[in-house]
């Protein structure tokens, strides 16, 4: 159903200490990549003809009624847990904010839009590279029922850029996220770093009133605690995808605890906890084994940034919650993409841990081991069967016994011989074409591919 178009510029409530009004880069071309037409439909701009979507999202012409000028958000961040006060919306802007069919307050957000007072040696632009893997990546974590940013428009800009991980000159682009909210734990750091500490109080109402809704005593505790629920289960979502998103740092993570910022990011081969996305995290940093921890360090940060202006007593409490709340998260995350309902605590941690053992002892793609015991029975033969008869797997194989589907697996997704999945050899043969002939078939019929296990998992 397509939604009414409610703009609703929240953003300058808050006054000029936030950010700065920018100018878009005036690209050569706009050709139009990827329109996400189910999100627009919910914002109502799904009837934007293709030339006003290339005048909104690639020249940006303000949208009626909303920001006249694009703002740079400033932020802060801790990279790889070393603080970086030089950073900001250094190639991105906030665009536009509206209200969803949910009457949710969402922000049009841009990736590779031009260079920013936040821009430093940077030249402000996306690859088209980068452009493709962030709507893939959004794709498929949706699919797979992970909160994410949603990829609301890709436009190629027909620019050369010279990139060191990428072969140079590469192509251009520009992306637009829809997402709720783009406040990071940056955000806040920032105002603590500089000592701007009144600026903080009013940061905090703004996404209590927008992003957490009604009333509460202590406007501290209940933001802290909005985060770290939310990071607890972004954690575990991730894990439950087999998703690795590689760079952790505090700039990158949104107050809403909405999966965002898709850089190297890798699905897991196996199931192993040492696997690393970006080349450059030496250390294991954000290995798939560690992302748990990271938010929960991260979260500390936010807290140590409220601390300018809260008491320790309003933020301690939700900060202890965050290893029950993980744990709690990813029991819920392996039932549902096992798809079984869930019996009691006790058993269910249980069978959490045996799914762990088993996947972790064992070389089997994850995706492979989800699909075939979808519903908590396998379902047909598998390349994996031999894998599913070891020891291994045996104290699995008999938890699970115990569960009832609590899924429907009717759908002909369910029958496919294999998992969609999205591992980086799948991931470089879909750029391959676009690369070297501007075939973007592989890219859509991944996309129409990625929908359809949606459809299945939903
Ligand atoms: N090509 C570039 N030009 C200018 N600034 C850049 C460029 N690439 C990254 N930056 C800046 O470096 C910092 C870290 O970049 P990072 O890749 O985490 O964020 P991003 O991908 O640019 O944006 P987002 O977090 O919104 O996805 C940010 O301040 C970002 O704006
Ligand atoms: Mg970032």
């Amino acid at each position: 159903m397509t939604g009414r178009y409610r703009p609703d510029p929240a953003i300058l409530e808050l006054g000029s200490d936030y950010y700065d009004p920018v100018r878009a880069a005036d690209f050569p071309q706009t050709i139009l990549r990827f329109r996400g037409q189910r999100h627009a439909d919910t914002v109502g701009l799904g009837d934007l003809s293709d030339a006003a979507w290339l005048e909104h999202f690639g020249r940006f012409a303000p949208l009626p009624d909303n920001l006249e000028q694009p703002l740079a958000l400033r932020y802060h961040g801790h990279q790889f847990r070393t603080y970086n006060p030089e950073i900001g919306d250094g190639r991105g802007f906030l665009f536009a904010q509206l209200r969803d069919d949910k009457d949710r307050l969402l922000d049009l957000g841009t990736k590779g839009s031009g260079q920013t007072p936040y821009s430093r040696f940077g030249d402000g632009r996306l690859t088209l590279k980068g452009g493709v893997r962030e709507v893939l990546a959004t794709e498929m974590l949706e699919a797979l029922g992970v909160y994410t940013s949603k990829s609301f428009s890709l436009i190629e800009t027909g620019e050369a850029l010279t990139r060191g991980d990428e072969p140079s000159p590469t192509r251009s682009s520009v992306l637009v996220r829809l997402s709720h909210s783009h406040i990071r734990y940056g955000t806040f750091q920032r105002l603590a770093y500089l000592k701007q500490v009144d600026a903080i109080p009013p940061l905090v109402d703004y996404c209590l009133r927008h992003f957490v809704g009604g009333t509460h005593d202590d406007p501290y505790a209940a933001l802290m605690d909005h985060a770290v629920a939310g990071a607890a289960r972004l954690a575990a979502s991730w894990r439950a995808a087999g998703f690795v998103h590689g760079v952790l740092n505090t700039d990158n993570i949104n107050i809403t605890a909405e999966s965002f910022d898709y850089g190297p990011w890798r699905f897991v081969p196996r199931w192993d906890d040492g696997f690393t996305a970006a080349y450059f995290d030496q250390f294991g940093l954000y290995s798939f084994g560690r992302q748990g921890e990271a938010l929960q360090w991260n979260v500390h940060q936010l807290a140590m940034a409220l601390r300018t202006v809260a008491p320790a007593e309003s933020l301690i409490p939700a900060l202890k919650t965050y290893p029950e709340r993980y744990e709690a998260a990813l029991v819920e995350r392996y039932l549902w993409r096992l798809g079984v309902k869930p019996r009691d605590a006790k058993s269910d941690e249980a069978l959490a841990l045996t799914i762990e053992a088993a996947l972790g002892a064992s070389d089997i793609v994850p995706d492979r081991f989800w699909f075939d015991w979808r519903g908590g029975a396998q379902r047909g033969p598998s390349p994996a069967d031999a894998v599913y008869a070891s020891d291994a797997f045996a104290t699995f194989r008999t938890a699970v016994s115990a569960y009832e589907p609590a899924a429907d697996t009717t759908h002909p997704y369910w029958s496919d011989a294999a998992p969609c999945t999205m591992l980086i050899d799948e991931v470089e043969a879909i750029w391959a074409p676009i690369d070297a002939a501007d075939d973007w078939s592989s890219f859509n019929a991944k996309i129409a591919a990625i929908r359809r296990m949606g459809e299945a998992y939903a």
